[in-house]
């Protein structure tokens, strides 16, 4: 796997992560919302680095330009709840996308720290030879990552995969890099060190889902 990290090179990028996990700062949820969808457009614009282009004409009141633009069949996939404001992020950029949603959450069955994956709900076209963009700004297990993507193998074979995340736990990247296909890329804002025994990453930011759209009843 091919693993981009976004906050080896300050820039701009390293404020909207101080404040997504800012005590003082992330519990304005329009805030978090919008900080995630801002390294969603940062992700977007790296990662288009690595597409294949073709050159157009464009024809200008004036005459013509010629211009490379993406030559990619792209479609945007994130996991609910918490990729969706990512996926906004990715979507202000490639707008033309084809959009997949899919749905992964963490169940508990006997209320204690072990817990399973479900994928319960997914809309999608087919992946058949595209460019697939997976969004979820929680990399912890990897475990998401990686059940998402098998339940998604009926939709088709991409040609390529991009995963995007915000915040990863080194265990989690070892973990999807040992599932996916050796040519993935992950564009990841940033990684920590640490996972505590409920899964979750540490320093990390909390609960993602709940940050963005408010704490859900278990059932
Ligand atoms: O790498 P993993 O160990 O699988 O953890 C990461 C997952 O956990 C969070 O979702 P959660 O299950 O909390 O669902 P939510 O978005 O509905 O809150 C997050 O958005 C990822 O999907
Ligand atoms: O740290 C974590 C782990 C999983 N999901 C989150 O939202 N945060
Ligand atoms: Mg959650």
């Amino acid at each position: 796997m091919h693993i981009h990290h976004l906050l080896e090179n300050n820039s701009v990028a390293n404020k909207f992560v101080a404040q997504l996990r800012d005590t003082d700062i992330q519990g304005d949820r329009m805030r978090f919302r919008r900080n995630i969808e801002r390294l969603g457009e940062i992700l977007g614009y790296e990662l288009s680095k690595n597409f294949k282009y073709e050159d157009k004409a464009v024809t200008t009141p004036l005459g013509t330009a010629s211009v490379d633009l993406p030559a990619e069949e792209i479609v945007l996939c994130s996991i609910l709840r918490a990729g969706l404001p990512l996926h906004n992020g990715l979507l202000n950029y490639f707008d033309d996308a084809e959009n997949s949603f899919i749905s992964a959450y963490r169940h508990h069955p006997d209320n204690d720290e072990k817990f399973e994956i479900l994928v319960e709900y997914l809309a999608s076209p087919s992946l058949m030879n595209k460019t697939l963009i997976l969004a979820d700004p929680m990399l912890a297990t990897g475990r998401s990552f990686v059940n998402v993507m098998k339940a998604l193998e009926s939709m088709g074979t991409p040609a390529n995969i991009h995963l995007v995340s915000v915040i990863g736990a080194r265990e989690g990247i070892e973990y999807i890099a040992s599932e996916f296909p050796e040519n993935t890329h992950l564009w990841i804002a940033t990684i920590d060190e640490e996972l505590n025994d409920r899964g979750y990453i540490v320093p990390g930011l909390g609960d993602a889902g709940d940050l963005c759209f408010g704490t859900k009843m278990q059932h």
